[in-house]
């Protein structure tokens, strides 16, 4: 058993289980519930709009990583599932989010003995001059152990124009780290997926240990709307009536401008519109209610206004 380093109860030993007799029945529902990671799942599910074949994988993976635990009662001795993985697609496609439920989810299930979210890009791993990438790297890997490590835009750390590009040693320190301890640690590559997938035909060490690739699309019109409700929601805000083909639109149009970031435009324009929705209540200087407070208008999402002198 390994030790509890950061005092998680759940991390810390467990008494030992005799082995089943191979008579015995387990009931797969009290495990489950057992477990709370439907706890985990529920919420993923309520905090990401559409995603449905992203959350169909992680539903998967819980089921297998609690079928494992059921066969290890019975004695049955494999081999830990390789979970390192690959999340492709745009920025603000939501592969931040679940990976920290992933992290979340590996924990409760038993996978991870602490659950948490360590993320890196490039510049995190790798230093600028000789004898500093190694150092960097290890220690980013050792706040990540027992948990999830997500590098984002993973196919800066390899330039094909620079043999001698201190990148390679990042990857080849994170290459023995993710086939030795990977009961301890899970790598989570992220980034564009024509670029990861040039990545790993330059890296095939790196591709041969990457598992589970999941692709996060691009969001529907209709997605990023009902993305923006939920986020609305959540703050204590609903659109006027008349305001929602104006959020429709302003959506439809901020998708064909260049770094539009998906569900992550969303959230900014959300906060643009709190903004001016403030400027206007505080320009009329008069009384207000809920239905004020909380209620934003088409004027709230057309940029070109300034309220801010009455
Ligand atoms: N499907 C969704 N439903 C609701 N909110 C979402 C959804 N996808 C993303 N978000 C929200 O959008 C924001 C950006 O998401 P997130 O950081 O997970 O994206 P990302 O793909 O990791 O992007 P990046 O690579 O730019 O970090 C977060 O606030 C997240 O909660």
């Amino acid at each position: 058993m390994r030790p509890a380093p950061n005092g998680d109860a759940a991390a810390e030993e467990e008494p030992a289980v005799a082995t089943l007799p191979p008579d015995a029945r387990i009931d797969l529902a009290r495990e489950r519930a057992d477990s709370h990671a439907d706890e985990v799942l529920d919420a993923l599910d309520r905090e990401l709009v559409g995603l449905v074949p992203v959350k169909t994988r992680i539903r998967e993976t819980a089921a297998l990583l609690l079928i494992d635990r059921v066969r290890a009662r019975f004695g049955i001795d494999s081999a830990r599932p390789n979970l390192h993985m690959c999340f492709t697609g745009s920025p603000g496609t939501g592969k931040t989010t679940v990976a920290v439920r992933l992290a979340e989810l590996l924990h409760r299930l038993g996978y991870l003995r602490r659950g948490h979210l360590v993320t890196v890009t490039r510049d995190d791993l790798v230093g600028q001059y000789v004898g500093h990438t190694a150092p960097k790297t290890k220690e980013v890997l050792k706040r990540a152990m027992g948990g999830v490590l997500f590098i984002d835009e993973a196919y800066y750390l390899y330039r094909a124009e620079n043999e001698r590009d201190y990148g390679q040693e990042s990857i080849e320190i994170l290459l023995q780290v993710m086939e030795n301890q990977r009961d301890d640690l899970v790598v989570v590559l992220a980034g564009y997926k024509d670029r990861m997938d040039s990545f790993f035909a330059s890296n095939p060490g790196m591709s041969s240990r990457i598992a589970h690739h999941i692709d996060f699309p691009d969001y529907t019109g209709d997605e990023l709307e009902a993305i923006g409700r939920l986020m609305l929601a959540r703050e204590g805000y609903s659109l006027a009536e008349e305001a929602i083909p104006v959020f429709r639109e302003y959506l439809d149009r901020r998708r064909e401008q260049p770094r539009f970031a998906n569900a992550r435009s969303v959230r900014n324009a959300i906060e643009r519109a709190r903004l001016r929705h403030a400027n206007r209540l505080i320009a009329t200087a008069g009384e207000v209610g809920l239905a004020e407070l909380t209620t934003l208008t088409p004027e709230d999402f057309l940029a070109s206004r300034v309220f801010a002198a009455p």
